[in-house]
């Protein structure tokens, strides 16, 4: 399917959805962009079908799910900002082959996640969420039982990366010991050791906390048995994905008593809206702290998300840079000042470029600047050509085979 784009920016229709921060409409605005409209929630079903099918642009956090039959809709649709870290709910592979760049905030939101976690384990390791719902019920729980210092205490963290290694650095601050699994090598930082796999972590670990992304590795990755593998009366963190944690496996090992407590933030199903009621066989459990998926939810981080990937969305329509793309060819570009820029997305398959520079030989245009960057199966390429050229070299682009999406910057 071929896409061909041409468009004045008071044309351009960006959609934010899930109650993004303001600052991304602020960053927008300044660029110049007017036609933006902002929701507070998410869309799914026709909704979002029929509202994705006008935007040259959309903003979601996690709840909105962009899969391929939602984006078989999105015929202007030129890119894709995750106002979060985890892509999970894009269909990346599906908005590539559409020629949709993905974009995300693949930092702004670690210190808040990783804060977050480090206050359960310590209410945790203390006793305090049972102790807290018993006062609710006019009950008096004062005693020292089940109640430890996080110093001294062994905390597992599983996928060390931006999260998992923050958290590692403030955990060692309190006097705890670190031990990490990933499956990448990774620089330990301080004193934090990386386990000899995840059941060496499991059986050593006072608290398992989760730091890796919805992936086919991690799905269930912690179910009965790996459960059954960590301490008894240890702690578990998940702050990751629901579909991580085998959520019944966990709730049975709260009831018996094998696992102290636990915190979790995600879920396998989680509400559409705050209007939705939470269902869960973790409710009703006095020793778990539950959380609406709120690890990133701060003013700082949402200020800064908003920032961040506004400014990524700018920078890719303005300018077609696709830098720190998750699905895309990385492209950084310079200004094209006087010229107008051509940006064609396309099959890495033979024959595309040469057709392309054919194109060009036979309207006789003179090329001001040329950039490609290819990956397995996609190919960008972008030239800056003179302002009279563009149009008609648009229009014979977007014929070339193999062409996916062919756009004009002015
Ligand atoms: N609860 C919330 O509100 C939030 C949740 N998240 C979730 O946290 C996840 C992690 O975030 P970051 O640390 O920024 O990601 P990251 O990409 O920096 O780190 C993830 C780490 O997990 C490792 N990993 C991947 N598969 C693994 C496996 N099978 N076993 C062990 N390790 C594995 C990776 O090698 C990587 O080091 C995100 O993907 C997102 O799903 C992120 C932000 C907020
Ligand atoms: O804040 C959100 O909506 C999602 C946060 C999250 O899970 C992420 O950043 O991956």
């Amino acid at each position: 399917m071929l896409h061909k784009t041409s468009l004045d920016k008071s044309k351009i229709r960006f959609l934010l959805l899930e109650g993004i921060h303001p600052s991304a409409q602020e960053v927008l605005r300044a660029a110049g962009y007017s036609q933006i409209e902002a929701l507070p929630g998410a869309l799914e079903g026709e909704a979002l079908q029929r509202k994705i099918a006008d935007a040259h642009f959309i903003g979601v956090r996690s709840r909105t799910q962009l899969t391929a039959e939602v984006l078989a809709h999105a015929h202007k649709l030129v890119a894709i900002g995750c106002f979060c870290i985890g892509t999970n709910q894009v269909d990346l592979q599906a908005a590539r082959e559409r020629g949709i760049a993905v974009f995300n905030a693949p930092y702004s939101n670690t210190r808040s996640v990783a804060e977050l976690v480090l206050a359960e384990a310590i209410l945790l390791l203390r006793g305090v969420p049972a102790r807290n719902a018993a006062a609710h019920r006019g009950g008096w729980l004062k005693s020292a039982d089940n109640a430890y210092e996080a110093r001294g205490k062994t905390l597992g963290i599983i996928g060390y990366g931006a999260i998992g290694s923050q958290l590692s650095v403030l955990a060692e601050a309190l006097g705890m010991q670190v031990v990490f699994h990933d499956v990448v090598g990774k620089l330990p930082l301080g004193n934090a050791r990386q386990a000899a796999g995840l059941h060496a972590l499991l059986a050593q670990s006072d608290i398992v906390s989760l730091h890796v992304p919805e992936v086919p590795s991690t799905q269930w990755m912690i179910g009965a048995a790996e459960i059954a593998a960590m301490k008894p009366g240890a702690i578990l963190i998940n702050a990751s994905r629901g579909t991580v944690v085998e959520i019944d496996a966990l709730a049975q090992a709260l009831r018996e008593g094998h696992l102290a407590g636990a915190a979790v933030d995600v879920f396998p199903v989680e509400p559409k809206s705050n209007k939705d009621e939470f269902t869960s066989p973790l409710r009703g459990l006095d020793n778990v702290i539950l959380t609406p998926h709120i690890g990133g939810s701060t003013q700082e981080a949402q200020a800064n998300i908003g920032l961040e990937v506004a400014e990524k969305l700018v920078k890719y329509s303005d300018n077609g840079t696709s830098i720190t793309s998750v699905n895309f060819p990385e492209v950084a570009l310079p200004a094209h000042p006087g010229k107008h820029r051509i940006l064609h997305v396309h099959h890495n398959q033979p024959g595309v470029l040469s057709a392309i520079n054919q194109v060009f030989a036979a309207l006789h245009v003179n090329i001001a600047g040329q950039y490609l960057q290819t990956d397995d199966k996609l190919g960008y390429v972008v030239i800056d050509l003179d302002a009279q050229s563009s149009e008609l070299a648009l229009e014979k682009l977007s014929q070339v085979a193999g062409t996916i999406r062919c756009r004009v910057l002015f």
